[in-house]
This record gives structure tokens, sequence and C-alpha cells, in this order.
């Protein structure tokens, strides 16, 4: 396979869609005019400019007729009511509790790459597992990890069970870190601080001292090294998990990967039986 020169994005102005059509642009893997994007609306509302000259269309069949390379970036419940042919062209879709079968199905096509980046798609720093139906060739393969890291890290990953666990570990995005600032604020509101400072020390904690991790120091480390203090953080580090901190989190690992593995759209053709 030659690698594709035109890249088409269904649902190209959503959170993601836009996200990595600007990545896209901004890396300078793709040329503005060699993107095409949709939406419902076949408008683009970009007031800074930064997609000038990238195309725009509300008809889907018209964005796979012009992309070599079609991405799809819709929600689940929008896919099934979409009836689309991408004629056999290599799909990349980002939908969440779609499976290789049913895309292939749905979309006419053989050569489907399943992708689960997330939300920090947003500021180029998403993690992105990917898993390709076994008719991808490998150039293509080696041409779609180039093209998510554009916007972070990512990793071929063998099967949708992985893919699936990964949709709840890693394509929830903020949503962990979110949770536990929540509850760092809510305990500081209890306990008289006031809103201002009790927003800044939990931004301080969860999104600045969280940097430490990984740069020189792994996460098991750094739990080490501040528990040998004997002192404040092993007191709370302990209490924590002696609360039940890793079965909650265990509990809603588990429920994620339920949703990420139950079907979230249903494909109008469906799969073939294996014979
Ligand atoms: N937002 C997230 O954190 C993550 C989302 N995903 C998956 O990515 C996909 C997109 O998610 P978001 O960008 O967050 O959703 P979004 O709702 O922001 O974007 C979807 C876009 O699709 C457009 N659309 C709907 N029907 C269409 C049609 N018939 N033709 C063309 N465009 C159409 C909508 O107008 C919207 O702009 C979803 O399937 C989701 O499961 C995966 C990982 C993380
Ligand atoms: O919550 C969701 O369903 C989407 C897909 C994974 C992350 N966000």
């Amino acid at each position: 396979m030659s690698e594709p020169s035109t890249i088409g994005i269904i649902g190209g102005t959503g959170w993601l869609g836009r996200s990595l059509a600007l990545a896209l642009l901004e890396t300078g893997f793709v040329l503005p005019e060699a993107l095409l994007l949709s939406n419902r609306s076949g408008t683009l509302d970009d007031p800074q400019g930064s997609l000038a000259g990238v195309g725009i269309t509300a008809d889907n069949q018209e964005l796979v007729a012009r992309s070599e390379l079609v991405i799809l970036s819709v929600r689940p419940q929008d896919l099934s009511s979409m009836a689309l042919d991408v004629q056999g062209k290599l799909l990349v879709s980002l939908v969440a509790g779609a499976s290789l079968a049913d895309l292939q199905a749905h979309c006419a096509s053989q050569r489907v790459i399943r992708a689960m980046p997330n939300a920090a798609l947003d500021i180029r720093q998403s993690y992105t597992p990917w898993l390709a139906s076994a008719q991808v060739e490998a150039p293509a393969k080696a041409y779609v990890q180039r093209l998510f890291e554009t916007c972070g890290a990512a990793d071929e990953v063998f099967s949708e069970a992985q893919l699936n666990y990964l949709t709840a570990l890693s394509g929830t995005g903020p949503s962990y870190p979110a949770l536990l600032a929540r509850a760092l604020f809510r305990d500081a509101l209890a306990r008289g601080l006031p809103e201002g400072v009790a927003r800044r020390a939990v931004i301080g904690v969860v999104v600045q001292a969280s940097q430490l991790i990984g740069e020189r120091h792994g996460f098991e480390a750094l739990l080490q090294r501040l528990s040998e203090y004997r002192g404040v953080s092993a007191a709370a580090i302990e209490a924590m998990a002696e609360a039940g901190f890793e079965a909650s989190v265990g509990a809603g690992l588990d429920r994620a990967m339920e949703v990420a593995q139950s079907r979230l759209f249903e494909p109008v053709v469906a799969p073939q039986k294996p014979r």
C-alpha cells in the first residue's frame, strides 16, 4: 500500500474529530487541502481559522469518495443510522463499543482499525491503543501508528478483549483523575477550607505534582519513597488502601469494561458467521 495522501474524518468537527484534525495539521502530517471533514450541517465553525483550507461536507459518501483513509468519529448511537460504504478503503474507527467484525459488516470494508484515543487528544497527549483486522497490510499499520503519534503515544494491541479493557482504562482519559480531584475537593470544603484555596490545592496535587510521575520516577518508586518517611503520606496511602481504594478502582474498571464490550451500536448488516 502506498501512503494515503488524503484523509477524511466523519464527525470531524466533534471533540475528538476536530482535535485529531488540528493535530494532523499542526504536525504537517497532512496538508489542509488533503483533509476533508464531515458533520451533519456541512458547515465549519472555525472562528480562529485553525482549519483554514480544510474541506467540509454533510455527505459522508462524498467524503469516502474523496479520501484514501477514512476516520470514523461519530457517537456509537449515530453509527447505526448511518449508511456507509467505505468501498474497501482503510477505515480507522474511534467508536467505543464497535467491534472489528461489526464495523467490517456495517461499512463494507475488511481493512479496519479500531483505535481508542482519549480526550487528551485535545492537547496532543492521548494514549491511543489500536487493533487491526487481519486484512490490514503492515505499511498501513505503520502509517496509522505514526498518525496517532502526532497526538501522543500509541500501541498496537492484538485482541478485542485488550482494546475493550483499554477503553475502560485509558479511553476514559481524564475521568479518574477528575474523580480523585473531586473527592479531594469535597473533603477540603467539608473541613472548612475556602473554595479558592481548596481548588488550587487540588489542582496542585492532581495536575501539577502528578507530573513527577514518569519524568524521573515511576509511580511505584514514588509511592515507596514517600512511604519511607513513615509520616503523613504513608498514613494516607495505607489508610486509603485499607478502606478499599484498589477494590473500588477494580469495580469501576469492571463496570466500564462491561459497557465497552457491549455492542453500543447495531450494525445494519450482520457480520458473516465464520463457516
Ligand atoms: N470523547 C472521548 O473522550 C472519547 C470518545 N471516543 C469515541 O469517539 C467517538 C466520537 O466522540 P466525540 O468526538 O467525543 O463525540 P462528539 O459528539 O463530540 O462528536 C461526534 C460528531 O459527529 C457528528 N455526527 C453525528 N452524526 C453524523 C453523521 N451522520 N455524519 C457526520 N457527522 C455526524 C456530530 O455532529 C459531532 O460533531 C465516539 O464514538 C466515542 O465513543 C473514544 C475515546 C474517547
Ligand atoms: O465514555 C465513553 O463512552 C467514551 C468512549 C471512551 C471514553 N469516552
